[in-house]
């Protein structure tokens, strides 16, 4: 499902970043760790397509990623991977209802209004379909976030730091739904994370060296 090979990233002359060979099964759940300037943003961009490699591939689904022109990668990504970040991205002048709308539109999915409710029941999050980001708290903003990000049924779900701004109590909640939206979806789960309450839930872990 993920696959990636002799990766390498340079910024510069100066800075090579390799990455170690890594294998990722369909329904896998996995955390992403290394310490400050290891490399995770960059890896995880690199998986997304949102940068090219200097050397290697990366598969996702079979596809090699990096050959794909910039417009498939942009329909391959909305298709195919829901990202979450720590604090949501949401299109401020839309609505929670059209902002998941859009997410299908962009992916070159047909609209489908069902799936955008069933995944606002599931994350109960429906009663705030009308109202725009402004209008929400912190952890319904992320709960919406990762109703965006899971809409089109992607295969794989990455979450960047998901739950390093949140307490406790919001953390253990978006933890939870991050593992069962992944379940329910039979997607593959990805976490970057520093956060040692993460750490404890998920078994598996790529460890990046600096
Ligand atoms: N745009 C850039 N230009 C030059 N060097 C960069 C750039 N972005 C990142 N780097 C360097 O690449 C290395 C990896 O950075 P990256 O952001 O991927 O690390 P990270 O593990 O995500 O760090 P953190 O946990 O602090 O976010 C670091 O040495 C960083 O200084």
């Amino acid at each position: 499902m993920i696959k990636i090979q002799s990766l390498q990233y340079s910024y510069n002359k100066e800075l090579n970043l390799s990455f170690r060979d890594w294998t990722v099964t369909q329904g896998e759940q996995w955390l992403m760790l290394g310490e400050s300037g290891s490399g995770k943003t960059t890896l995880l961009h690199l998986l997304t397509g949102l940068l090219k490699p200097s050397h290697g591939e990366v598969y996702i689904n079979q596809t090699a990623i990096c050959q794909l022109s910039n417009t498939k990668m942009d329909h391959f990504r909305g298709a195919h991977i829901g990202l979450i970040f720590q604090r949501a991205h949401l299109i401020k002048s839309l609505t929670v209802l059209q902002n998941l709308l859009l997410a299908q539109s962009l992916a070159g999915l047909p609209v489908n209004n069902k799936r955008v409710e069933d995944v606002l029941n599931s994350l109960n999050i429906a009663d705030k379909k009308a109202n725009y980001p402004s209008q929400l708290s912190q952890g319904q903003l992320q709960r919406v976030s990762i109703a965006r990000a899971v809409v089109n049924k992607p295969s794989l779900l990455i979450a960047d730091e998901p739950t390093s701004s949140l307490d406790d109590r919001n953390a253990r909640a978006v933890l939870d739904l991050l593992i069962t939206q992944a379940e329910q979806n039979n997607a593959t789960l990805l976490i970057a994370t520093h956060d040692k309450r993460v750490q404890e839930r998920i078994e598996r872990a790529y460890i990046l060296q600096s």
